[in-house]
């Protein structure tokens, strides 16, 4: 068994809401299609009306007298005009819709994408303590979005949270579901059922949650609702699980909350202590005296410091605009008997792209503006990594130094001593860069760089530059990352070892 990074997955939606925008094209193409198959079909019906009401004239013909022409008549049309009508009727309707939307099936979203999407929607859930039946009415961390989830869309959600072994939470969502289904109206339930949702399966599932929650009474209660037989067979594996003392280990339903969470939510601690000083940085070089880098200290030790308007809104829409093509999940692969299987790496929903230094104009006036910002050799760097974020997208706690010590003897440019962090877009909701052991947190704004040290003065790793991306609730973030080697940096930064 063996993981290493790679790009095996092309098309991956969810991980990245840049490549959401894709995808409402092609949904349009696809309505266009279908819109344009009912065109067809309605041509054809009133082809075939005005045959057979001309058929019906006929009709009439034979009927007025025992005549031989008109009998004549009768052997003619039905010889020869039935012959065409039958063809008529055979010819196949709107085969080229037909073909797009079979040819473009691969390029839909996947299940995948449907369990990164619903996990990514849980993960929201859970982080900002949001529930359900907020969710599903568009109303997210005390701010009103203007989207409603419907049945379907809860189901998904409930059903993907369920495979995870999350029951309390499934359960929520199926009750949701299920609440949704009843108010929906009969003609919407009609919808429901051509695309293949069942509410007894909904019912069952909910059932089957209940019973892990060793909730017996309330799954006897759905059980007798549901007029379905396979549901009411399950009464006997209920009525025998609440004989039985031996209960299934209960999940709790409201686990304290993690400093991740309150810190996501914007309730971290002493947060704003950790706001030293503001200036303008006009020393670093001498062009710095006319264009000074607007600098607030956040942090001593580790050093980190956010920079304002570094990039300016033309640079990052050209960065993403040049970038969009090239976006692509970079999805782990599990090499295992030989079988290569992406698999979700559900610590980090995004997609990105490498950008080298020498890739653009853009690039190049970045790097001497990193250079001059940071103090640091810019020579030998490494490439930097486009980022944009998906659906709930985050990225796990993790440093970006190398957390074995070997890992960095492999490298040219050995550690990582620095990371900037530049943000592309603002994130109106959700999406800050939080460093939970030093309680500071920052919001996403367009033209914002981050720069932190991850080695200390003795060129170790820093645990308390452990950081992560809370998962976005509105907007797309972009980020643009650079890290910055250690070894390029002996006269810019020794090390007291
Ligand atoms: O997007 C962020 O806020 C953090 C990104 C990050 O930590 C990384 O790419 O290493
Ligand atoms: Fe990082």
């Amino acid at each position: 068994l063996k993981l290493e990074e790679s790009e095996v997955v092309d098309q991956f939606y969810s991980t990245s809401i840049v490549s959401m925008e894709d995808l409402l094209e092609f949904h349009a193409d696809l309505l266009f299609q279908l819109n344009s198959y009912i065109d067809v079909l309605r041509a054809r019906m009133k082809l075939i009306r005005r045959i057979a009401d001309y058929m019906m004239e006929h009709d009439h013909i034979v009927n007025l007298e025992d005549h031989s022409l008109n009998y004549f008549h009768l052997v003619r049309h039905m010889h020869k005009d039935w012959a065409h009508v039958l063809e008529l009727m055979e010819q196949p309707l709107g085969r080229s819709q037909l073909l797009f939307l079979k040819e473009s099936r691969p390029h839909y979203p996947s299940a995948w994408d449907l369990e990164e999407g619903s996990l990514g929607i849980h993960r929201m859930q859970k982080t900002y303590q949001l529930q359900p039946k907020d969710m599903v009415r568009g109303l997210l961390d005390g701010v009103h979005h203007g989207t409603r989830f419907s049945t379907l869309e809860c189901f998904t959600v409930a059903r993907a949270i369920y495979k995870k072994h999350r029951y309390h939470d499934a359960v929520t969502w199926l009750e949701e579901t299920l609440s949704l289904y009843d108010q929906a109206s009969e003609q919407t339930k009609e919808n429901y059922q051509i695309l293949g949702f069942d509410v007894s399966q909904a019912n069952n599932l909910y059932i089957k949650g209940l019973m892990h929650l060793n909730r017996y009474k309330d799954a006897l209660k759905a059980i007798d609702r549901d007029p379905k037989p396979y549901l009411r067979r399950l009464r006997d594996r209920v009525e025998m699980r609440m004989m039985s003392t031996i209960d299934l280990p209960l999940e709790k339903p409201n686990p304290p909350l993690t400093g991740l969470q309150l810190c996501c939510r914007g309730g971290c601690p002493y947060r704003d202590m950790h706001r030293l000083t503001c200036s303008y940085n006009t020393t670093a070089a001498p062009f710095l005296r006319l264009a000074p880098f607007k600098t607030e200290i956040l942090s001593l030790s580790p050093y980190m410091v956010l920079y304002h308007d570094v990039i300016t809104p033309l640079e990052s829409l050209t960065l993403k605009n040049l970038s969009k093509p090239h976006m692509k999940r970079r999805a782990m692969v599990m090499v295992n008997n030989l079988k290569v299987r992406p698999f979700i790496d559900s610590g980090r929903t995004s997609n990105s792209v490498w950008l080298a230094s020498h890739e653009n104009a853009v690039m190049e006036r970045l790097e001497r503006r990193v250079g001059v910002m940071t103090n640091f050799e810019m020579e030998n760097s490494e490439v930097y990594q486009l980022i944009n974020y998906g659906i709930g997208g985050h990225y796990k706690p993790h440093t970006d130094h190398f957390e074995t010590p070997q890992a960095p003897e492999h490298r040219g440019g050995g550690d990582r001593i620095a990371t900037v962090l530049f943000y592309l877009s603002d994130v109106p909701q959700g999406g800050a860069t939080l460093f939970p052991r030093l309680n500071i947190s920052v919001q996403p704004r367009q033209g914002d760089a981050l720069l932190w040290y991850n080695l200390n003065d003795r060129g170790q790793g820093e645990i308390g530059t452990v950081h992560t991306s809370c998962p976005i609730i509105k907007g797309s973030k972009w980020a643009l990352v650079k890290w910055i080697d250690e070894l390029s940096q002996p006269f810019r930064r020794p090390c007291n070892r």
